[in-house]
């Protein structure tokens, strides 16, 4: 039998799992580890026997972050075009090309080398499921290889070669070159696909034939849309049936309405029924692009679930800190801290398609604490959640197990 830990005298332990009604948020609790399983949770003063005892010192736990929205597979950065920002400057898609260069002459050691440092800061912060994305490659043999380094890290991988037209290409042959040649190359690597629907990336149309063939060749979808204007990426993301649709800056009520009509045979409170397609927030992102925040509260409204993600990447989001994410979203965006907090573990794991499991092939759920759901936990240096707004800044992160292993 795998060894036990018990983690005893947690003062709080908001479990985020939508199967216990209103009996989410547990005091004085304990949770049992079993190998990679959660095999027990409840009272402290009900727990069972473990081969190991840690003594949460009437500290908070939480489910581990799960980031569902990251570009970690890049070389060089963007401070440059960061401080003309910052001067007034607005983002460009263009950017991306520069990120591309630095990436393209990259060597596999050095690329497998920088996206372990990002990952083991995103661990060191309490995220303990990882999705990254390709696209800084944009052209076959770059992009095959960036999915390839990606998927010996990350626990999924996206698959955006519509991430830009490289310069002196041809839109629309490019967008070909996408759906046959680069998507047959990634495929071994990756699980779902993306494209950048904005203007000066892909138009819907372009967008849609990747999509069409991505959804043929076996992948889930998602959306990077409604960054730098109202435009057709929520409409596409919820007619595609996309798993998430992601930034959402500039929304108008018609697509308000689309994400919660996705969401209609969902019921939120036992988390069962027909899922829809997730809004995924930026708030790091919009902050570093000064761009309005996401209509978060707006979207909970009317009743769509969310998710809270990094976007760590050079040019937008050079964070992959959740604990800022989830202060941001309190402190600007009027989430309370349950909300946030259930955006940044919960609705991650529904934007990925991880947060049911199936024990007996030891498929585990995560962005949860339940009984069979994989070990990821967060130990905070505080004695609620709160505090992770009500400290913004402050290493709060004491102690994560990834699937039973303990980490930071
Ligand atoms: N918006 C598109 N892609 C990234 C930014 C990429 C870049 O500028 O390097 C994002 O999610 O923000
Ligand atoms: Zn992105």
């Amino acid at each position: 039998m795998a060894e036990s830990l018990l983690i005893t005298n947690i003062g709080e332990l908001m479990t985020q799992d939508p199967g216990r009604g209103r009996d989410t948020v547990l005091r004085d609790a304990a949770v049992v580890l079993e190998g990679e399983r959660i095999s027990w949770l409840g009272p402290a003063a009900a727990a069972p026997a473990a081969d190991a005892v840690t003594d949460a010192g009437g500290r908070c736990v939480l489910p581990g972050w799960v980031d569902s929205h990251t570009h970690l597979v890049f070389a060089g950065d963007r401070t440059e075009e960061f401080e003309a920002r910052m001067a007034g400057r607005s983002y460009q898609a263009g950017g991306i090309a520069v990120t591309v260069a630095a990436t393209r002459a990259a060597a596999d050691y050095d690329l497998t080398r920088l996206l372990l440092a990002r990952a083991a800061e995103a661990a060191a912060g309490g995220t303990t499921y990882l999705e990254t994305k390709t696209g800084y490659g944009l052209d076959v043999e770059q992009e095959a290889r960036i999915a390839r380094i990606a998927s010996t890290v990350a626990d999924q991988v996206t698959f955006l070669g519509a991430h830009l037209v490289p310069a002196g290409l041809d839109a629309d042959e490019y967008t070909e070159l996408v759906c046959g040649g680069m998507l047959a190359a990634v495929r071994p690597y990756v699980q779902w696909a993306d494209v950048f629907c904005e203007r000066g990336a892909s138009t819907a149309e372009q967008c849609r034939r990747v999509l069409a063939a991505c959804r043929e060749a076996g992948l889930g979808l998602r959306v990077h849309g409604n960054q730098l204007g109202e435009g057709p990426g929520v409409a596409l993301a919820v007619e595609f049936g996309a798993a998430s649709v992601d930034h959402l800056n500039y929304l108008s009520d018609a697509d308000v309405g689309l994400l919660a009509g996705s969401w209609a045979g969902w019921d939120a409170d036992s988390g069962s029924g027909r899922r829809g397609t997730v809004a995924t927030c930026l708030p790091a992102c919009d902050l570093s692009t000064r761009q309005p925040l996401a209509p978060a509260r707006r979207l909970l409204d009317a009743r769509v679930e969310i998710a809270l993600a990094s976007n760590c990447n050079p040019g937008t989001s050079y964070t992959s800190s959740m604990n800022y994410c989830v202060a941001t979203a309190v402190l600007q965006m009027g989430l309370s801290v349950h909300e946030a907090v259930r955006a940044a573990t919960y609705g991650g794991a529904l934007a990925l398609g991880v947060h049911t499991g199936r024990d007996a092939d030891g498929e585990r759920a995560v962005g949860s604490v339940a009984v069979g759901h994989r070990a990821d936990l967060h130990l905070l240096n505080a004695p609620s959640a709160t505090h992770l707004a009500y400290r913004p800044g402050m290493p709060l992160t004491a102690a994560v197990w990834r699937a039973g292993e303990r980490g930071a």
